[in-house]
């Protein structure tokens, strides 16, 4: 198997649609997923560089494996469900810690994944019954959180990483709505963060010794693209 040179990994709560994604972007499909186990990960060649996208597990018994996955990591996509504002809350209240051990300039994309389900309707929510299907819209439900909820979200990772606005992308070009089901924006998403991976895979490399797991010693089980770890 290829080396990767650099590496991208998904976090997010349980169901919010990690794996969906993943999938839906590297076999152009969506189909039934079971919940992950561990993590795993597929080989995307992106130019002349080889990148690995980890799929992670959200549920909370394999959190201790989070922060081993972002070792040196170039990107992380944090993954919420547009429809459930506890999914977001849990990227800042469990997730965003386990980044500490990604590179020192990772860059981070927020993902509000499922966008099929809703409809984006002006009109403001009924607080009283958030479920209600909105006047004017379809017989979807309205969506729960507002991208504006993602951006400020995408502003506090940069107080917390201590990071200036002005030296990382502005959060709303890294703030993506998508659904991994009819495959709205997914390839726009995975394809942005490449593009902002390979100067620090460049500059990685030209630091010397890779600081990115080096996979080349797993067995994938029968897939050829993809392996897992549990
Ligand atoms: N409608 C809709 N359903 C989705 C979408 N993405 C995922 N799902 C469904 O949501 C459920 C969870 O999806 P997964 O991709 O397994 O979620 P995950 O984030 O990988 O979950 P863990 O592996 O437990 O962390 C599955 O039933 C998917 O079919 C989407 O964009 N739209
Ligand atoms: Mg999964």
């Amino acid at each position: 198997m290829k080396k990767p040179d650099g590496k991208v990994v998904l976090l997010g709560d349980m169901n919010v649609g990690k794996t969906s994604l993943l999938h839906r972007y590297m076999e152009r499909r969506f189909q039934d997923t079971v919940s992950t186990v561990g993590g795993a990960f597929y080989l995307k060649q992106w130019g002349p560089y080889n990148i690995s996208i980890w799929d992670t597990a959200g549920r909370e018994q394999f959190h201790g494996l989070g922060s081993m996955y972002c070792r040196g990591a170039a990107a992380v996509i944090l993954t919420y469900d547009v429809n459930s504002l506890q999914s977001l809350a849990e990227l800042e209240d469990r997730f965003l810690a386990l980044t500490d051990s990604a590179s020192a300039d990772c860059i981070f994309a927020i993902v509000g994944n499922k966008v099929d389900l809703s409809d984006d309707c002006a009109s403001p929510p009924d607080e009283n019954r958030p479920e209600k299907a909105v006047a004017g819209c379809s017989s979807k439900v309205q969506k729960q959180v507002r991208l504006e909820d993602a951006i400020a979200l995408y502003k506090k990772i940069l107080k917390y990483k201590m990071l200036d606005e002005k030296d990382v992308p502005a959060a709303e070009k890294m703030c993506f709505e998508t659904s991994a089901k009819t495959g709205y924006k997914v390839d726009y998403l995975f394809e942005t963060v490449f593009d902002m991976v390979v100067p620090i895979i460049v500059r990685q490399k030209a630091e010397g010794p890779s600081q990115t797991v080096d996979i080349t010693d797993y067995k994938p089980a029968k897939r050829t693209k993809s392996g897992c770890c549990a």
